[in-house]
């Protein structure tokens, strides 16, 4: 693959047809050049003296990648340099080899030491990646999923695979079990994992919440805001449960649930208004393919992480309707500044919409096709009505009924958001995807805020 040369072969590069065909990079005055004519344009071009590849970086991948025992790949060396650059990288590396080596030797590993009994609820697909998680930390921890269907349950139970629906190449550790009684499941729980769908968890929990144990810590993993109340889950768990004081930590950032099933390095972030709890679950959960950050922004990633669901429904009609790259970065970067807009006015710290629960998952989210969120407006951006597009879906998109709910929040928090507003109007069939594009590419041409 030709190699163009400086800014202005890659404007011209684009003038004529399709970058895709090229590497274009930058490169120092003193590497050997040729010129070619290409669509009526004199550009630089030249052979890079090594073939650049991203095999020689990323030399494995898949389940196993990190296992310490697999052999190594040798990796080429790919960058000239004088040996005392070598040396000051390989310093400054064993400086931060040592730094965490010291932080990992004071790291506490008793919270697992004295967690018997966890309980998952919501046998989906997060739900159950979650649930192999935290058992595959001890086996001698009961990891219980609280299900609905009792062959679900069954299965789980006597084949140990979610299978239904869910994961059916994935056998699931042997001390996970299921129960469709919400009592067996709440009995003697250490921690509680809450993994059912936003839209429902408020009326479930109202229906177990004999059962929960005032002191039991909830720990959120689902992501949306409820329609018609504007709620997030830290508001509706301790009402539903009738205990403001029911302790809570939200976790969030960029988890496909079937990658962590897999065991690929994946980092989230998990935030409480009460530091030692969040303390004590990122020390539940982190293990050398997860990696927990804390904070105590709990609105901030709350928000991020609704919020991104709507983008990614914004990020998938703009794949479906071939609107190209250019395009889906600055309907990206614009969908941000809305939820930067919103969640700071909410009380949100910018921080967190930089981290992972915010640019970490709104990149996952809107850039991968494994983002059910991001299918729905893919499959919106094509020409399907939504109707068709939820009815053939088993799993939940949670972008679809959060979609309203931002609306009404920015207009509580008086704050213009017109790419998520346009997302929430072609959901309600008021306006069609088409229509959406030309309004916002006409809206007036302001000052970046
Ligand atoms: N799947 C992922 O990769 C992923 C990653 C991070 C966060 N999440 C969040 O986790 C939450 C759950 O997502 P999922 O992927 O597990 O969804 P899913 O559709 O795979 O499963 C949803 C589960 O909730 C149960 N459920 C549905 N309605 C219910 C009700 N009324 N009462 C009780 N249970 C009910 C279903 O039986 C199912 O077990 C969502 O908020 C999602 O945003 C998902
Ligand atoms: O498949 P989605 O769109 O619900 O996204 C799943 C997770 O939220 C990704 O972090």
């Amino acid at each position: 693959m030709p190699l163009l040369v400086g800014g202005g072969a890659m404007a011209a590069a684009v003038l004529v047809g399709d970058p895709s065909l090229f590497n274009v990079l930058f490169c120092p005055p003193s590497m050997p050049r040729r010129s070619l004519s290409l669509g009526g344009k004199n550009l630089m071009l030249h052979q890079p003296p090594k073939p650049i590849s991203p095999r020689l970086i990323l030399c494995r991948s898949g389940a196993g990648a990190l296992d310490p025992a697999a052999p190594e790949k040798e990796i080429p060396k790919v960058r000239e340099g004088g040996r005392d650059q070598r040396k000051a990288v390989r310093i400054a590396w064993e400086k931060l080899v040592r730094w965490s080596r010291s932080w990992r030797s004071k790291a506490k590993t008793d919270v697992v030491e004295r967690t018997k009994k966890v309980v998952v609820l919501g046998g989906g697909s997060f739900g159950t990646a979650m649930a192999a998680h935290i058992a595959g930390k001890k086996a001698e921890m009961e990891v219980l999923m609280l299900v609905r269907d009792e062959d679900v349950c069954r299965g789980i139970n006597e084949t140990h695979f979610n299978s239904r629906k869910y994961f059916p190449n994935h056998m699931l550790p042997e001390n996970v079990f299921a129960t469709t009684n919400a009592r067996d499941a709440l009995l003697g729980a250490d921690f509680c994992l809450h993994v059912v769908p936003v839209q429902c968890s408020s009326s479930f929990l109202e229906g177990i919440s004999q059962h929960v144990d005032p002191k039991l810590p909830f720990i959120s993993l689902s992501k949306g805001l409820e329609l018609n109340t504007l709620r997030t889950m830290s508001q509706i768990i301790p009402q539903a449960l009738r205990n403001p004081r029911q302790p809570f930590v939200v976790l969030s950032g960029p988890s496909f649930a079937v990658e962590l099933m897999r065991k690929l390095p994946t980092a989230m972030v998990v935030a409480s208004k009460d530091k030692n709890l969040a303390g004590t679950v990122q020390q539940l959960l982190a293990s050398p393919h997860l990696r927990i950050s804390s904070s105590s922004d709990v609105i901030g990633v709350e928000i991020a992480g609704a919020l991104k669901n709507v983008l990614a429904i914004a990020a998938g009609i703009v794949e479906g309707m071939n609107l190209g790259n250019n395009c889906m970065a600055a309907l990206v970067a614009q969908g941000c500044s809305e939820i930067r807009w919103l969640a700071t006015k909410m009380g949100a710290k910018a921080t967190t919409l930089t981290g992972l629960s915010g640019s970490g998952d709104i990149m996952l989210t809107c850039f991968v096709n494994l983002s059910r969120n991001r299918t729905v407006g893919l499959r919106l951006g094509s020409g399907e009505s939504l109707d068709d597009i939820i009815s053939s879906m088993n799993q939940v998109a949670e972008g679809v009924s959060t979609a309203g709910a931002v609306i009404a929040l920015a207009e509580k928090y008086n704050v213009k958001m017109p790419v998520l507003t346009a997302v929430a109007r072609i959901i309600d069939n008021e306006l069609t995807p088409k229509t959406a594009v030309l309004e916002l590419m006409g809206l007036p041409q302001v000052e970046e805020v």
